[in-house]
């Protein structure tokens, strides 16, 4: 299923268990605004190529839209539209006063040189300086852009509108960034795996993980678990996958990874086929990479107990049937919707695999961008302790309020996350009303 068609599909699962108005629902699905924009750039080489750029803003009801940029080839309308939504859903169940947006451009970054990835995002920032805004809409890094990227965006959208470091979070500290910004999302999906695990009695000491992805969020995630105890045990980037069933030395492969570029190579383990990292055995299953990679394909052969989704949409939905209750109001405003569920139902639900979901799993970037907006706004700098006292605070209760969504609609953490979204959407949404 379409990256958009799986986002759309939970709302509109969401909208059905509160009740909500078909009108007002359709008016939240659809984006305030869609942008896509042509961007030329001279390449080092004196010839010109031309990528092509996406803003998209879902929602601005609760505050200023927020959300990443991603330089991926991937990119295109559907996926930026569904990342953006999903900004919208994950801002409300974090409870920060942010909209929801995502932009991109449709590259391969590693095929650019830096000078070409700086004219790039310089341009896409002229195409679009004009539509985003402190109090309109805040951009922030994602797969395939960091700090850098939040820079020259910063530098570029400042020629226009004077020295501006609120327009974007997830900047380098000496531009005004936060301490704790780079290793939050990680650091999320930490306190989220906590809160998951001690409610099955369990803790992350003397679990076994395994993470797709070793980039900003898959490498903060393995750094911070395994200080904790937790027992990597396989890890996979683009370049290869290394596995070690006593458990990984992650500072050792942080470094290889940074000196090669990649995990491949790594002495400490044995290495693996990137496309097996989903079904190794393991007790906790992170994807930290690409959407959708959890599907029908291989959801049967999955063998974590646990999946916590740091990587946006990483679970097709026709693998996530997994939690549901058989006969929860859930289930049955479902079958209304789709069509093939009996057959995932019984390949999945006996697995029992519990998914945390990716609105409230990997919400810890976007709640400490929304610190560093503050800061930025208020002209002050937060200690590093502070920024992950506050990042617990937050991640605690939205996995609290989660919960009791889960209670009260009989549902898995999935619906129990859309359903809490939706909700404080949707009333922050007829609070402002519509003009005549
Ligand atoms: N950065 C943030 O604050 C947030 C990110 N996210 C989500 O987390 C996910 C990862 O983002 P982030 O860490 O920032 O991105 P990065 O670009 O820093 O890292 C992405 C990682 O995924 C790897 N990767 C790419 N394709 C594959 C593949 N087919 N198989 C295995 N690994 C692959 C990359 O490998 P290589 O480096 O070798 O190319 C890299 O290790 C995305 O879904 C993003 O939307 C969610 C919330 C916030
Ligand atoms: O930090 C932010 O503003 C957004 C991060 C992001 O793109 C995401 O959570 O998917």
């Amino acid at each position: 299923m379409n990256a958009l068609a799986a986002t759309n599909r939970n709302f509109r699962l969401a909208s059905k268990l509160l009740g909500i108005d078909s009108k007002l629902a359709k008016s939240l699905l659809i984006p305030f605004r869609e942008v896509k924009v042509e961007c030329t750039i001279p390449k080092d080489d004196g010839s010109l190529a031309t990528y092509v750029g996406f803003r998209i803003q879902h929602d601005n009801s609760r505050g200023p839209m927020k959300g990443g940029i991603r330089y991926h080839p991937q990119v295109e309308t559907d996926e930026v539209n569904a990342l953006a939504q999903l900004m919208t859903w994950k801002a409300a169940v974090a409870n920060i006063p942010y909209g929801g947006a995502k932009g991109g451009i449709g590259c391969d970054p590693s095929e650019l040189t830096v000078s070409e990835l700086e004219r790039l995002t310089r341009v896409f920032t002229q195409k679009i300086h004009d539509l985003i805004g402190i109090q309109i809409d805040v951009p922030a890094p994602d797969m395939g852009t960091g700090p850098q990227t939040m820079a020259w965006i910063l530098d570029e959208y400042s020629k226009f509108h004077g020295h501006s470091p609120a327009i974007v979070t997830g900047k380098p500290i000496d531009l005004g960034g936060s301490l704790g910004r780079d290793a939050a999302t990680g650091r999320g999906v930490l306190f989220a795996t906590e809160a998951l695990l001690n409610q099955h009695g369990k803790t992350i000491s003397g679990q076994r993980f395994v993470i797709q992805g070793f980039g900003n969020v898959g490498s903060w995630a393995a750094k911070l678990i395994s200080e904790k105890g937790g027992k990597v045990v396989a890890v996979s980037d683009i370049t290869g996958g290394i596995k070690n069933s006593e458990g990984l030395n992650i500072p050792s492969l942080l470094k290889h990874s940074k000196e090669h570029r990649g995990v491949r190579g790594f002495q400490g383990g044995d290495p693996i086929d990137p496309n097996s990292i989903l079904l190794q055995d393991c007790d906790v299953l992170i994807p930290a990479a690409l959407g959708g990679v959890i599907n029908r394909e291989n959801a049967n052969e999955i063998k974590a107990k646990f999946v916590v989704e740091a990587a946006n949409h990483p679970t097709d939905p026709e693998a996530d049937e997994v939690g549901f209750n058989i006969f929860s109001p859930c289930l049955l405003s479902i079958r209304k919707y789709n069509v093939n569920h009996c057959s995932m139902l019984q390949i999945l639900k006996k697995k029992g695999v519990v998914i945390l979901p990716d609105i409230l799993a990997n919400s810890g970037g976007v709640t400490v961008s929304y610190f560093e907006w503050v800061q930025n706004i208020q002209g002050f700098m937060w200690d590093e302790e502070k920024v992950n006292k506050e990042l617990k605070t937050y991640m605690t209760k939205g996995f609290k309020d989660v919960k009791e969504m889960c209670k009260t609609h009989d549902c898995d953490l999935r619906m129990g996350a859309f359903t809490l979204a939706v909700n404080r959407v949707a009333r922050a949404t007829l609070l402002r009303g519509w003009e005549a």
